[in-house]
């Protein structure tokens, strides 16, 4: 179960699910509880690493020809909403006329609310969500060394 640290007091320890109604269903599907069968084994790739001090990047499909991008790649335009951790901002990618939706993330709050864990937990799902029908596809992570961390998600 991935919720933030605050919330787990009010949240059942199965989050609602019948664990054995849940058990029989992945039992019907050839699958198991904590594990996935061959034929559902999704394949991630291990992001790159930047050796660039200014920001870091790491894209979910690596392709040769991705490049790095960084908050300065980006317009800022307005704010969509807001979160637990910080802001989603829409913004344009400069060199193209694409905008997107990202993800503002304040290090600092994730620190202080001691959430690292399931912010990972969020970027890995959703990294491993490209074309889901309810799930908003996660196009790049980039961070600077000291004010945020930017999740960059299709609008
Ligand atoms: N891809 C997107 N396109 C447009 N608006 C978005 C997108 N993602 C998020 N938003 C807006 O930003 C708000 C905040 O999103 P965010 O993911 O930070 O927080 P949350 O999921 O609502 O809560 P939490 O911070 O607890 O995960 C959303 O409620 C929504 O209004």
């Amino acid at each position: 179960m991935n919720v933030h640290i605050r919330c787990k007091g009010n949240v059942a320890p199965s989050c609602g699910v019948n664990s054995v109604e849940l058990a029989n269903k992945l039992a019907e599907m050839g699958l198991q509880a904590g594990g996935l069968s061959k034929r559902n084994t999704m394949q991630v790739k291990e992001p790159r690493r930047q050796s660039s001090e200014r920001t870091e990047s790491t894209t979910t499909e690596v392709r040769p020809d991705t490049p790095r991008l960084g908050i300065s790649d980006f317009t800022f335009l307005q704010v969509l909403g807001k979160g637990s951790f910080g802001k989603v901002m829409l913004a344009k990618l400069n060199s193209k006329d694409h905008v997107f939706a990202i993800k503002v993330l304040k290090k600092d709050i994730i620190l202080q609310d001691d959430d690292v864990e399931c912010t990972m937990t969020e970027k890995r799902v959703l990294s491993l969500a490209r074309c889901h029908p309810y799930l908003t596809q996660l196009y790049c992570c980039f961070q600077t060394p000291v004010i945020c961390e930017g999740m960059l998600l299709l609008l």
